[in-house]
Parts: C-alpha cells; sequence; structure tokens
C-alpha cells in the first residue's frame, strides 16, 4: 500500500491508497519539531483505532515546509523501510516539467495540484488552492505548469487583521447574509468574504484574458465551497485533488521503473 503525505504550512494530511482505492485519511497540524517517531505513534493510534489494516510499503511526499522533510523521510525508512519519493527533489519524476524562469522553485504542492487536475480534466486549466495561501496555478495544454498567482489565503488575511489591530478580535470566515457589516466581527467578515469573491473573480478573468485559450477553472482546499454559494467562481471542485495528484505521480515513477 501507498502512503501519500502532503505538508501544506498549516496542515499535513496522510492518505493510504490501495492501487486506485483510498483506504483512510487523516489530518494533522504542520509542526517543524514532530520527529518520526511521533508521526509513527500518531498514525498507528488512528488506524487501531479505526480498525485499518494497512500494510504500507511505498511512501511520497509533498511538502512546502523543507524543515519536516528529514523527519518524514526517516519515518518512511525506520516504520515502512522505504526510500519515499519527494516531490521537487530530482529523484522524483514529474508528468510534465514544468515552464517557469530558470532557477526558480514551484512549490510541490502547485506541482502536485497540476499533475492531478490535468489527468482529471485535461489541459488549458486554472487550479485554485484556498490554504495557507490562495494560490492560482495555470496548466497548459500539454499538462505543463505554465505559471500562475499567489495571494494571501482566507485565513491568513483574517489572522493577519487581528494580529495587527488592537481592536480586531479573531474571526472565522463566513458568508454574510449582507454587506454592511453592523458590528466589527460582521464588518470582517464582509471584507474578507466578498473581498475575496472579487479577488477570486478578477484574478481568473485575468488569466483567462492573458492565457487567450478556453479555460476550465477548478478549486480545491477547505474553503473552496464556501466561495462557490451562488457565485459560480469555478467549474469544478475537488476535495481531494492534491491527494489525487501524489497518486498519479507515485503512478509515472513506477510506470517509468523509477521506485
Ligand atoms: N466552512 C469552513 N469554515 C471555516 N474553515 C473551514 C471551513 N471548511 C474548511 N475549513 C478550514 O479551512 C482550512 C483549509 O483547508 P486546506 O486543506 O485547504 O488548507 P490548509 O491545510 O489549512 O492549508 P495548507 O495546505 O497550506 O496547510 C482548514 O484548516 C479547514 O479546517
Ligand atoms: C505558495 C505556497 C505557500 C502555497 O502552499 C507554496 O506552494 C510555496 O511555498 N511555493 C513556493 C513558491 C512558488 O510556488 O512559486
Ligand atoms: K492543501
Amino acid at each position: 500500500m501507498l502512503l501519500c503525505i502532503d505538508t501544506g504550512n498549516t496542515n499535513t494530511v496522510f492518505s493510504i491508497w490501495d492501487g486506485e482505492k483510498s483506504i483512510a485519511t487523516w489530518r494533522t497540524s504542520t509542526e517543524t519539531q514532530r520527529t518520526a517517531d511521533q508521526y509513527y505513534v500518531w498514525l498507528t493510534t488512528l488506524l487501531n483505532f479505526q480498525k485499518v489494516e494497512a500494510d504500507i510499503t511505498e511512501v511520497i511526499i509533498s511538502s512546502t515546509v523543507p524543515r519536516v522533510v528529514f523527519n518524514l523521510r526517516v519515518f518512511a525508512s525506520r516504520y515502512f523501510n522505504c526510500r519515499p519519493l519527494v516531490v521537487g527533489k530530482p529523484e522524483c519524476l514529474l508528468p510534465h516539467a514544468p515552464r517557469v524562469d530558470v532557477g526558480t522553485t514551484v512549490g510541490p504542492d502547485r506541482l502536485v495540484n497540476t499533475a492531478a487536475a490535468f489527468d482529471r480534466y485535461g489541459g488549458d486549466l486554472v487550479v485554485v488552492d484556498f490554504g495557507t495561501a490562495t494560490t492560482f496555478d495555470v496548466v497548459a495544454q500539454d499538462g505543463a505548469y505554465v505559471g500562475g498567482v499567489i495571494s494571501p489565503g482566507v485565513n491568513t488575511s483574517l489572522e493577519a487583521l487581528h494580529l495587527a489591530a488592537a481592536a480586531l478580535p479573531h474571526v472565522d470566515v463566513t458568508m454574510p447574509e449582507k454587506v454592511i457589516g453592523t458590528n466589527t466581527v460582521a464588518c470582517m467578515q464582509s471584507g474578507v468574504f466578498w473581498g475575496y469573491v472579487g479577488l477570486v473573480r478578477e484574478t481568473c478573468s485575468r488569466i483567462k484574458a492573458e492565457y487567450t485559450r478556453p479555460m476550465t477553472i477548478v478549486a480545491t482546499g477547505g474553503l473552496a465551497p464556501l466561495f462557490n454559494q451562488g457565485h459560480k467562481l469555478f467549474d469544478y471542485f475537488d476535495e481531494d485533488l492534491t491527494i489525487h495528484g501524489l497518486v498519479v505521480i507515485h503512478q509515472y515513477n513506477k510506470e517509468q521503473g523509477n521506485t
């Protein structure tokens, strides 16, 4: 079985796959201090609790936080006796090489989203991922990542507002009934929610105008459905896009004899 690990700046998702079949998926917060042994204790507790029989023999990792990769590598080799594939490292092959400026790095989550979205929807895409950052990844007709846009994440924006202004509380994002708020929380929620609807709409429309070919917009990330209520911002919402990309990239490496 394959263990897929998707580490974002806020959360890390572990997902176990038996071929094309998902066995279990769990989420934990991303912490750079966590050791290989701590990952194992956490994972086996959940496996035992849910009575999941998992015979993990392969591991693939995408991490936007470079510092956690070392401990995840130790975790894979110590407990599953395998050398993990790490997306973005030269030893992990990609179905399509990104076309970006020489010497630049592309976030591994964006490479993974690109591979997943191309597999499911074909080319000429914008992938919008609502994570710690809101990213827009442009996928060309041939499946290559050809650039995109990075905006502050929804929760990141709300948190920044709270940290920067003494009188502004911590609030959760929601879709407000009205635009004109009549209390502090409602004003903040309105600013972030409607501001984001505008941000996504304007960014996608400008990407489409610049790209010149018809494009499909695919959204992923826990907050995507919130922004799609009645606003028709996306053509598709795909909850497990990033994990699917890890399965696709792992499969590609196997086909190339690289595991
Ligand atoms: N309706 C909602 N209202 C508020 N928060 C939500 C809602 N739905 C999901 N969330 C939260 O939004 C966050 C977005 O999840 P997602 O996996 O897309 O990004 P993340 O894991 O936080 O970011 P990263 O991948 O950069 O670590 C999660 O923390 C999730 O708990
Ligand atoms: C933009 C984030 C933080 C989104 O998770 C991640 O993809 C990242 O750290 N990227 C590196 C820079 C880039 O993708 O161009
Ligand atoms: K994510």
